[in-house]
């Protein structure tokens, strides 16, 4: 049984009627929250907050609390309240002693493969320096009408995007039932879950009522892309104050666990792509690669294709026997024009700075 004492990388993600009431910040929960994530991060781990709650809160800045709000009034709240949000949580972390970075991402970011290898080295960068990055979607932006809710697969797609282990939604409820208990008197609550049946989605309906509109569905569909890339997640009562400590202590929660970790679900992923193009490479760039190193454009020979950055390629030894799949940071021209060349050569060569690594090790399979 996973319990979050074991994560390496957590994300947690906060609804909206967590942190927002009648229109303003539940200060107290989120001082608490702060103690959460420092002990989280004293033990060691690397913590990104997914938030919620910048049209809640920015309803209640702009007095617009009792009325429907048409689309770009909800994202002129959106704007608004997440200036309170990040600085919300920028003043709750200091005292820790911990830096806050605000990311706003959409749902498309990571369908673009070149826009996915840009947040996730943004973030990469941002864990390695010791920060806790604060997301939420980028509402101004967001093609899709505003859908509460749709952070529950925002945050799902950003613990895949950075390797995170354990995914944790805190909610208004302690977890998956049978049925909506606050409807069903007889629901009873699924401590476990490792295989996503059309049994256990038939189970999850809509919210009751409330600032969310999510409900269970967002989070079934959430704890299918994570168990997909190797992250375990958990359904928790977040209303609690630290509600992370409880979990770490036993609260009751559902637990989504997925059969492979995050590491053999990414490669398994990259595995799985047509490729756009091929890099030939030397023998001794291939020697490098089987030892995990990533691949420099010295050991390129030749390239092939039309590809742009972050598109799958194939990577053929001397002997045009393939060596593996990765995912390239440079485009056709770009590949071509720096083959064979040093690292330190590449800004001189291009006219501008690149990635050191052609493919990066992680972005790649053998
Ligand atoms: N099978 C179910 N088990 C638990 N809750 C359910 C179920 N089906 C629907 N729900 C509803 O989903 C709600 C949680 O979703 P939501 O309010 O959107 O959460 P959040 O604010 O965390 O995004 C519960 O309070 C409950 O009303
Ligand atoms: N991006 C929107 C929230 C969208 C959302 O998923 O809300 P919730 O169901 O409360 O997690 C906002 O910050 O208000």
């Amino acid at each position: 049984m996973a319990t979050l004492t074991d994560a390496k990388r957590v994300v947690v993600k906060i609804g909206s009627a967590l942190l927002v009431e009648n229109g303003a910040l539940r200060s107290d929960w989120l001082t608490a929250l702060a103690a959460d994530v420092a002990m989280l991060k004293a033990r060691g781990m690397d913590v990104i907050v997914v938030s919620s709650g910048s049209i809640a809160l920015g309803r209640g800045i702009l007095k617009l609390s009792f009325t429907e709000l048409a689309l770009e009034q909800s994202q002129a709240c959106a704007s608004v309240g997440q200036i309170r949000l990040a600085r919300a949580y920028q003043e709750a972390l200091e005292p820790h002693g911990i830096t806050t970075a605000q990311v706003l991402l959409t749902l498309d970011d990571s369908a673009d493969r070149r826009r996915y290898l840009n947040s996730r080295a943004t973030l990469a960068a941002l864990l390695a320096l010791g920060a806790v990055p604060i997301v939420n979607e980028n509402d101004t932006i967001a093609t899709d009408e505003i859908r509460y809710g749709d952070n529950d697969r925002l945050a799902a797609q950003i613990a895949v995007t950075v390797g995170a282990d354990q995914l944790v939604l805190l909610s208004d409820i302690d977890g998956l039932y049978t049925a909506n208990p606050n409807t069903d008197p007889t629901a009873v609550h699924i401590a476990q879950v490792s295989n996503i049946t059309t049994d256990i989605e038939a189970m999850a309906g809509d919210p009751v009522s409330g600032l969310s509109k999510g409900g269970m569905k967002t989070k079934i569909m959430a704890a299918k892309t994570a168990m997909a890339g190797g992250c375990a997640m958990a359904i928790t009562q977040g209303a609690v104050n630290n509600p992370l400590a409880a979990l770490m202590n036993g609260a009751q929660a559902t637990w989504f666990i997925p059969s492979q970790d995050p590491e053999r679900a990414r490669k398994n992923w990259i595995g799985a792509m047509k490729p756009k193009g091929s890099i030939t490479i030397d023998a001794g760039a291939a020697r490098a690669l089987i030892k995990g190193n990533s691949l420099l454009p010295a050991g390129v020979t030749g390239v092939s294709g039309q590809f742009g950055r972050g598109d799958p390629v194939e990577i053929l030894g001397p002997d045009k026997v393939r060596v593996g799949l990765g995912l390239i940071r440079y485009t056709a021209a770009e590949a071509a024009t720096i083959k064979g060349a040093q690292t330190q050569d590449i800004q001189a060569i291009l006219g501008y700075s690149g990635r050191s690594a052609l493919i990066h090790r992680d972005d790649m399979v053998l």
